[in-house]
């Protein structure tokens, strides 16, 4: 059921977004009535105290989490009409996501992980694809490492190859530099802002990088489950 998805849609629309959670405290009031649009090809910085929301405002966006109240729209599609699965396919090849801690899968070599959901989305030449993909984020020697004989920043080269290689509309940041060392989170930075302006994707990126943030077409500011400014 991906009628109402549209190529003109914005890649997100978060439309009056909350999220309650239960917690051994009672519920938490985790964001609380979120508008937020982000166009094609734009790049968005959410900026924030810690707690403010800013990792909750991606994983609804992302349709990891439902919203409590308030629509949720990857590519014009409501994600509340869909089924996880249904979610996974409006994302597969469209929507990609990169986290601080990198999530690479631990039993796959670095051209595996890139490889592997090209592969699930039906990419025919999936590894030559993967391969070029770790070369142009300058990883053409390590391509059957492992995650764990990999350093940070290049375990996030191949998270950031893997997210970009099908293309998508839309990549989600989740401070993408923030287990990195100053001048290797620089050029991780640099990679990602210029690999996300080659495929033309909208960038949703959280932060607590000052210097990061500027980079992007827009800073957003959460604050207690509110975007502030
Ligand atoms: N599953 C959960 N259950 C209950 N509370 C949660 C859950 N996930 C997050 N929270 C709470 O929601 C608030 C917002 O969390 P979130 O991770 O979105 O903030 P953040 O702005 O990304 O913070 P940080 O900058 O520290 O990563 C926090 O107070 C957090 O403790």
């Amino acid at each position: 059921m991906l009628d109402d998805a549209s190529p003109l849609a914005p890649p997100l629309a978060l439309s009056a977004v909350a999220l309650t959670l239960p917690s051994a405290a009672g519920p938490v009031n985790i964001l609380r009535g979120v508008d937020l649009t982000v166009n094609a090809g734009e790049r968005v910085a959410v900026v924030g105290p810690s707690g403010s929301g800013k990792s909750s405002l991606i994983a609804v966006g992302a349709g990891l989490e439902e919203p409590t109240a308030g629509t949720a729209r990857l590519f014009g599609q409501d994600l509340a009409t869909l089924s996880e699965d249904g979610r996974a396919r409006l994302r597969r090849g469209r929507a990609a996501l990169v986290f601080q801690s990198f999530h690479l899968l631990p039993n796959m070599t670095a051209e595996e992980n890139v490889a592997t959901p090209l592969e699930i989305a039906g990419a025919k030449d999936a590894l030559a694809k993967a391969r070029d993909w770790l070369g142009r984020v300058g990883l053409s020697g390590r391509l059957t490492h492992y995650p764990h004989q990999l350093s940070g920043g290049e375990q996030q080269r191949v998270a950031l190859a893997r997210a970009l290689a099908a293309r998508p509309a839309l990549l989600f940041a989740d401070e993408p530099t923030g287990n990195l060392d100053g001048a290797t989170a620089a050029s991780v930075a640099d990679l990602m802002f210029n690999l996300v302006a080659e495929v033309g994707a909208a960038l949703v990126m959280v932060t607590h990088d000052p210097a990061l943030a500027t980079r992007a077409d827009r800073i957003v500011r959460m604050a207690d489950g509110r975007v502030a400014s």
